[in-house]
């Protein structure tokens, strides 16, 4: 089974599918689009990109994607610790804090807003597609006076030296990815990292009408659906549109996810049920990166 990911290696994204799939061929594309377009065409049958970080909140590119621009379901939930360390170039270690500027993701840039206030004050940002690509941008220019934020197996895999570990601003920092299938794919319930099921449902009120959200609330609650997540995009059909992703903490069944279904499209929302799913924590112990090399 070949699996897309955001790349290149070493990303984040790229320890989720080692870690969630340690037996599979891994192919990285550069960016998140780049992974749902392998998908759509077959050049991979199963694509992992990220979707909510605990302290950046949701990964908008993915959820525009998911929603706009592909109809592919959600067949499974990775949650990983994620460390951010700065690394430079080991031509520049002793020279680090002459750092000119910093390179990462936007994602990983926000979640060390504190250690760059502090130790790298003023210093500009450049956003990469990934943290690895940021690795791999310093490795081949050692002539800059440049760092990254990014992963211990990107600082192995890009030959950089780590001058500041754990540089995130606070210590629970944990990233959400999904796993993008055509096919149903049946995934293990066995282990400690398998959670349960969740439903995620992309849900559009009907324009301007009072209390359509409250309405749509209360076809959860008197089912006693509990909802983990709730989060609203703009349409981009106009100011002031907006769908809402909401996810329901239990697995697709035939009477109360029809049923609220059924109550939403009789208010008059549009419903689409965009996977229902296994969703597991996985633990990245730093001890098995070496395995990763
Ligand atoms: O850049 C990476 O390494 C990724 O896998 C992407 C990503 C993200 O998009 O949030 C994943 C985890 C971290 O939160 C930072 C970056």
């Amino acid at each position: 089974m070949k699996i897309g990911f955001l790349g290149p290696k070493a990303t984040f994204t790229d320890i989720a599918v080692r870690e969630m799939f340690p037996k599979e061929e891994s192919v990285p594309y550069a960016t998140i689009p780049d992974c749902f377009d392998a998908l759509s065409e077959d050049e991979i049958e199963l694509a992992v990109v990220p979707l909510e970080n605990a302290l950046e909140g949701s990964v908008n590119i993915t959820l525009d994607y998911l929603v706009h621009e592909v109809d592919l379901p959600i067949i499974a939930e990775l949650t990983c610790p994620i460390r951010q360390h700065f690394m430079v170039h080991p031509e520049n270690l002793d020279s680090w804090k002459e750092t000119e500027r910093i390179y990462s993701h936007s994602h990983a840039i926000a979640q060390c807003h504190k250690f760059l206030h502090k130790e790298l004050k003023g210093i500009p940002y450049t956003n990469t597609t990934s943290t690895a690509a940021a690795a791999q941008f310093i490795k081949e220019h050692p002539d800059m006076k440049a760092g990254a934020i990014a992963n211990e197996l990107a600082a192995k895999e890009y030959g950089l030296s780590i001058v500041r570990k754990d540089v995130h601003d606070i210590h629970y920092n944990h990233t959400r990815f999904i796993v993008l299938s055509k096919n149903e794919m049946p995934l293990s319930e066995d282990g400690s990292s398998f959670k349960g099921y969740k439903t995620t449902v992309m849900i559009t009120l009907p324009s301007d009408r009072a209390g359509a959200l409250h309405q749509v609330l209360s076809a959860f609650a008197w089912r006693r659906l509990n909802l983990s997540k709730i989060e609203s995009r703009p349409m981009k059909t106009g100011l002031g549109n907006y769908f809402f992703i909401i996810d329901i903490d239990m697995k697709q069944d035939e009477v109360l996810i029809p049923g609220v279904v059924a109550e939403l499209e009789a208010l008059d929302c549009k419903v689409k049920i965009l996977g229902s799913y296994p969703y597991y924590q996985l633990g990245l112990e730093i001890s098995k990166l070496n395995t990763y090399l």
